[in-house]
């Protein structure tokens, strides 16, 4: 076994510098390349990302940690986890990530195009997609049963070490951990099957040269009950007292490893990776391990205090202390450097990946001895304040009058498709070739579109469709004070999209209405209500890179009261339904539960101050998507919208008994937007009456369980006609 480098990296972007594996992605998906046209992508942006960390001096350089659609998805792959429905599709690997149209050699997908027609044969649905921890990263959950069979594909770590090696790197390879990955997908009682699996991976990567392997259990950095620290336990001295295999590097990020912590240093794995960013120094005995220090955040944009950094370093008491980021640096964007109009002082205060690994490298070579920690110094934050609207029977009384909408009212979550043209003309306006006024009238044409469409399928509730947003969050950060946003700063979403999260840099305010105009506008061309469509604070907040010279909560709370004066102002100008989403609410969720209640609490408390300002008769709804919802249930519940959105579809409905205890309005998702698959009236109507077997009638809403933007209006139109059909058939079945 060959020594551990002194400096290193736990994973890097790979969509690409201008994001060419989105394109080439969505281009494949299109069927305008070939599946050759898009591994080729793929192999030019790892070549450059190889290249890239070498040129910075970095030393131990990853593989493995490229996908052409997520990691967790790719492990499930490597262990031989494909259920069998898939196995005959086209392309069995997307056809998991994004279901199918139908007969499988019948139709290509596609994310941005239309190629599915309005009425495709039944496909396959995807498998569920939810978040990565406390991240806006979203992977594939594995659907692991007792008909799995696991079996190791070795193929795409391999062919990585060795397209790496033909360019003169040799790699570690990083795999998701065994721990993690069963924990991820519901089936810790498979460990003793997946660890078959793991050795003959050791075992052949040791065939091929191999001298480390990364093992990601971030799973570990939470609350662990005793049988699943005994499952470390087990996984890690099976591995461990594998004969032939490389040196096994244990990687944690997200958190402090707590009681996971001897547990893991009591196994014979060589290296343990610690985040020193989340995390304090390990007490525990680390003399016969090598640390793998995250002292460079990979969770936020901001310079790394070389004095911190190289005290916190030199605290670590180990056999060997390797310089590292806290976690992959997929979670932020590629280089500073790509930025030219950020203000030079916010500049100057900022790192983004290509930054991060130039003070990985310096850090390393400044060498750290024997100092201990800086305390960080943080203000403490503000008391919570509770604020409230009347009680919702007051409430509820009177909007039922002032609205008078039908039983079981139809509506959708806020976006409409965004379509290229409306892409290419904010580019335009951003590029000066545009003049703002004819900008301004294609949203007009592209909202009158939008409303039409609504009006002629017989949705209740209409919606503007946003289409001067470029995101829900970047959108409202360009208009408020005290926050930056970028030009390319692009972070993976999930599979191609992305976002390129604002920097939330100073003291945050309103300086004027933002969505007034547009909301005012939709409802001057309908009599039907028009919801308004606002982000809620925890999701400003959770969605931006964050200043850390505040408390998280007091930054909430500015945000809280710039989004007060917003739905005030909605109010004033006649708009009687107002949305706040809160899809984030969930995320920001601390990953040990000891942290947990206060955060809910805070997190509350900024959602009432947000939407306190509304009068009676105003019916403020939210949403939430991609969110298990089930373990903040009560905070939810707390938030006392009069009516919540929620994603039910892909979790297979699993959360509405959970939900049937809020007095309030309800809309659980009747389909899943997230595939171009357009769902038929029946599937619709059944879940309807499944929830009706749950909810009473009164309080259910029927939509879809997010935003329409990332489909086409063809999958739109057939699939919310369907909706239509399917509520109407229970409308009359129930004499409503
Ligand atoms: C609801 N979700 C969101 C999350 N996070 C957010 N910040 N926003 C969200 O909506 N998290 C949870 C979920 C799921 N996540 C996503 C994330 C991203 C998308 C998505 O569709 N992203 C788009 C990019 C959106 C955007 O910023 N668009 C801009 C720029 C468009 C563009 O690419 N322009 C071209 C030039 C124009 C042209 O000629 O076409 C360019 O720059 O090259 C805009 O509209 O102006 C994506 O495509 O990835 C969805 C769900
Ligand atoms: N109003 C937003 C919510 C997405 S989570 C939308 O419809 O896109
Ligand atoms: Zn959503």
């Amino acid at each position: 076994m060959s020594p551990f480098p002194k400096s290193t990296v736990l994973g890097y972007p790979r969509i690409g510098p201008r994001r060419e594996l989105k394109r080439a992605l969505e281009s494949y998906w299109d069927g305008r390349s070939t599946r050759a046209e898009l591994d080729q992508v793929g192999a030019e942006i790892r070549e450059r990302t190889w290249r890239g960390l070498a040129e910075l001096g970095l030393e131990g350089l990853p593989s493995n940690t490229f996908s052409l659609y997520d990691q967790v998805l790719d492990t499930a792959v490597l262990l031989g986890a494909v259920p069998a429905r898939y196995r005959e599709a086209d392309d069995p690997y997307f056809a998991m990530a994004r279901g199918t149209a139908g007969p499988v050699t019948a139709q290509r997908s596609s994310v941005s195009g239309g190629t599915w027609g309005a009425k495709p044969p039944e496909g396959l649905a995807p498998l569920r997609m939810t978040k990565w921890f406390d991240t806006n990263y979203h992977y594939i959950v594995p659907e692991i049963g007792p008909e799995t069979v696991f079996k190791l594909d070795a193929g795409k770590p391999l062919a990585e070490v060795r397209e790496a090696r033909a360019l003169g790197f040799e790699t570690r390879p990083v795999v998701v951990g065994p721990v993690t990955f069963l924990l991820l997908a519901g089936a810790l009682d498979r460990l003793d099957d997946v660890l078959g699996c793991y050795e003959e991976l050791l075992s052949t990567l040791a065939a091929e040269g191999v001298e480390w392997l990364q093992l990601d259990e971030p799973a570990l950095v939470g609350d662990r009950t005793p049988d699943e620290l005994d499952a470390v336990a087990t996984a890690y001295e099976r591995l461990g007292a594998l004969g032939a295999r490389p040196g096994l590097f244990v990687a944690s990020y997200f958190g402090e490893l707590g009681e996971s912590l001897p547990v893991l240093a009591g196994t014979p794995v060589e290296a343990i990776g610690v985040d020193l960013v989340r995390g304090g120094v390990p007490g525990a005995d680390l003399s016969g391990k090598i640390v793998v220090a995250g002292v460079v955040s990979g969770r936020d944009v901001w310079r790394t205090s070389p004095e911190r950094a190289l005290a916190t370093l030199g605290a670590v008491r180990a056999a060997q202390v390797v310089v590292s980021t806290s976690c992959s640096l997929l979670h932020v964007p590629y280089d500073v450097g790509a930025e030219p109009d950020l203000e030079p002082s916010l500049k100057a205060r900022l790192a983004f990946a290509e930054q991060k690994v130039a003070e990985v490298v310096a850090l390393a070579r400044a060498g750290f001895h024997g100092a201990s920690p800086v305390d960080p110094s943080v203000a403490l934050p503000g008391p919570v304040v509770a604020e409230g609207r009347s009680p919702y029977a007051v409430r509820a009384a009177a909007q039922a009058e002032h609205l008078r909408l039908p039983a079981l009212p139809i509506t959708t979550i806020g976006s409409f498709p965004q379509t290229g043209e409306l892409r290419a003309a904010r580019a335009a306006l951003a590029a000066g070739t545009l003049p703002e006024s004819d900008y301004e009238r294609q949203v007009e044409a592209e909202i009158e579109r939008v409303i039409r469409v609504q009006e002629r399928l017989g949705l209740d509730v209409l919606v503007h469709g946003e289409p001067e947003r470029n995101d829900m969050v970047q959108y409202f950060a360009e208009h408020l004070d005290g926050f930056a946003v970028t030009q390319n700063g692009w972070v993976q979403s999930y599979g191609s999209r992305c976002t390129r999260p604002p920097i939330l840099h100073g003291d945050v305010s309103r300086p004027a209405p933002i969505t007034v105009r547009w909301a005012a506008y939709a409802q001057s061309l309908t009599g039907k209500p028009v919801k308004g469509m606002l982000t809620g604070p925890v999701t400003i907040v959770a969605w931006s890179f964050v200043r850390d010279d505040l408390p998280l909560r007091d930054v909430v709370f500015q945000v809280a009261d710039a989004v007060r004066d917003e739905v005030r102002d909605l109010e004033a100008a006649g708009v009687s339904i107002i949305q706040v989403d809160e899809p984030a609410l969930r995320e920001l969720l601390p990953l040990r539960r000891g942290a947990q209640a206060d955060y809910l609490e805070w997190a509350v408390a900024a959602y009432r101050r947000a939407t306190s300002g509304a009068g009676d008769r105003t019916q403020i709804h939210t949403h939430l998507c991609y969110s298990d919802a089930d373990q903040i249930l009560a905070a939810i519940d707390g938030l006392d919208a009069d009516v919540t959105t929620i994603e039910s579809a892909r979790s297979g409905a699993r959360i509405l008994g959970a939900v049937g205890a809020f007095g309030r309005g309800l809309g659980p998702g009747v389909y899943d937007i997230h595939s171009p698959r357009v769902p038929g009236a029946d599937e619709v109507e059944d879940l309807l009456r499944r929830t009706l077997g749950v909810l009473p009638v009164e309080r259910v809403w029927v939509n879809p369980d997010c935003g329409l933007k990332t489909r086409t209006y063809e999958q739109v139109e057939a699939s919310l006609a369907n909706v239509v059909t399917a509520t109407r058939r229970v409308r009359e079945s129930l004499g409503a």
